[in-house]
């Protein structure tokens, strides 16, 4: 078993004149947060995209668990392993948190169920569900509409669907956004758990959050990877703390 689960090799996407994002080289390791940090307009999000399988990159390749996944669109990956969550949410709001993640589970197993209530009551779902809810510690509310929720406690619950999925690594994409400082430290806390079960690819603009969680932070500048390295080397690199107009942003 190789240390490297992700590895992103030369991608290069441009749209029009702009190149979004030239020549990325990145790594996820087993059991690691590594996150991606950049600017406003940096390329995070466009890279994330051709990791998950959304967008094509015009050069390189997305290697995954020792195979090329470059051809695969976004189902095929999230088959193969690679959970991306909270770009959009799948929730359905009118449903239990319980029905949204024996749903989770159906998906995952590729089963055509006809009536609702069939799929409700398969104890091999139920059993997969709850072991999901149980993880991101919303077990307690499973009866509970998903409208009903708080904003963190359904964000925590688009994890537990993916992890009904068995996933090998997370593509996460601003995680902590519009959770407010109590509602940040929570999902700090679960996050930091989480890397045991698979590692994550965290893209993240609150830095209290970065700092406090990644192994390895990688830093995205017009495109490029201007460093890689743990948060300490970082947070004193002179290119990065430029990058961010003086020290302001960074902790
Ligand atoms: N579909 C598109 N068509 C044209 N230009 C695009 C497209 N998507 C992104 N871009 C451009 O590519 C560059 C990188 O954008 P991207 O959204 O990936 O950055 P980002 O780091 O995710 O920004 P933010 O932190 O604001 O979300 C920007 O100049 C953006 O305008």
């Amino acid at each position: 078993m190789t240390e490297v689960l992700l590895d992103i090799r030369g991608i290069t996407k441009r749209f029009g004149a702009v190149t979004a994002c030239e020549e990325v080289s990145l790594t996820l390791r087993r059991g690691e947060i590594h996150a991606l940090i950049g600017p406003n307009g940096a390329g995070k999000s466009t890279l994330i995209g051709q990791i998950a399988g959304s967008l094509r990159p015009d050069a390189g390749s997305v290697w995954f668990d020792g195979h090329d996944v470059t051809a695969l669109d976004t189902a095929a990956r999230a088959r193969a392993g690679l959970a991306r969550t909270f770009q959009i949410s799948s929730l359905a709001m009118e449903m239990t948190v319980l029905q949204n993640a024996v749903l989770g589970a159906l998906g995952a197993r590729g089963r055509v169920m006809r009536f609702f209530r069939d799929v409700m009551r398969d104890s091999a779902l139920r059993a997969v569900a709850r072991e999901a809810l149980d993880r991101v510690g919303l077990w307690d509310v499973a009866a509970h509409r998903v409208g009903d929720l708080s904003h963190g406690q359904r964000r925590q619950l688009e994890v537990a669907v993916a992890l009904t999925q068995a996933p090998k690594a997370f593509l996460m994409d601003e995680p902590m956004a519009g959770l407010g400082a109590e509602g940040s430290a929570r999902m700090t806390r679960f996050l930091d758990g989480l890397r045991q079960h698979a590692p994550i690819l965290l893209v993240e603009h609150d830095m209290d959050a970065v700092f406090a969680l990644a192994d390895r932070v990688s830093v995205l500048v017009y495109g490029r990877v201007i460093a890689t390295g743990a948060p300490d080397a970082i947070r004193r690199d002179a290119r990065v703390r430029e990058a961010y107009l003086g020290d302001e942003a960074l902790p």
